[in-house]
């Protein structure tokens, strides 16, 4: 049985964040692997700045080239939109019926708005969540506190990095070249991404 756990975001783009949290999750806890999944359009939030699939694509499989056990996925880029988990997940169990075990990846941002999720008591009835540390507003609903599903990461370095803040840094022409891998710093620049 392979344990696969599963990091969906938007990664517009990829940041170096992203990419030490699927280390750590695969070097620090049973996970045999870590697929990203790259989300075209995510139910809570607007298109503005959004770049294509395709790129977001791009640049997630070259930043995870060098580590063998974290692959990039386009699993949900034939879905519909926007992009409930709960349908990728259930898409995800009959392509792969037998030998993996799948689980969930998220930052602590997004466990404190789970409890809006589309059928987010069918996806706890049904998967483990690792959620890894990120200082943000709001508080984690009470009943996920102690949840025997959710299990929160410890022990692991808090990183003040987002795509936001990468994206508008960048625009307003600042370097933000030390927080992105360095595949992903040349595919941007050279794309001329963000820029307006
Ligand atoms: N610095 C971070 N620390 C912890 N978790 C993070 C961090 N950055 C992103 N994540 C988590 O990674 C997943 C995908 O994040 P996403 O692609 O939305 O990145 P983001 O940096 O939050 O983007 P944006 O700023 O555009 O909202 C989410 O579960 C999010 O909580
Ligand atoms: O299924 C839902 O209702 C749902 C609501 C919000 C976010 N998600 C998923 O969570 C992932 C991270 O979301 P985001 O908005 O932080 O990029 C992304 O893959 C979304 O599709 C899923």
């Amino acid at each position: 049985m392979k344990k696969v756990g599963l990091y969906f975001g938007t990664f517009n783009p990829i940041h170096s964040g992203h990419l030490i949290i699927g280390n750590h999750m695969v070097e620090f806890s049973d996970l045999d692997e870590v697929w990203f999944v790259i989300t075209p359009q995510s139910p809570f939030k607007t298109k503005k700045s959004l770049l294509d699939n395709q790129h977001r694509y791009q640049m997630v499989l070259e930043a995870t080239e060098a580590y063998d056990k974290l692959k990039p996925s386009r699993i949900e880029f034939n879905l519909p939109q926007p992009n409930y988990t709960v349908t990728t997940l259930a898409y995800l169990s009959e392509k792969y019926p037998n030998g993996y075990d799948f689980s969930l990846i998220m930052g602590e941002d997004n466990l404190k708005s789970f409890h809006k999720w589309k059928n987010y008591e069918v996806i706890l009835e049904n998967y483990s969540i690792h959620v890894y540390p990120r200082i943000s507003d709001g508080k984690i609903a009470h009943q996920f506190l102690s949840h025997p599903k959710i299990f929160r990461v410890d022990d692991a370095p808090i990183m003040e990095i987002s795509s936001t803040f990468i994206r508008k840094k960048h625009k307003e022409g600042k370097n933000i070249k030390p927080m992105l891998p360095p595949e992903v710093w040349k595919y941007m620049d050279e794309m001329n991404f963000y820029r307006n």
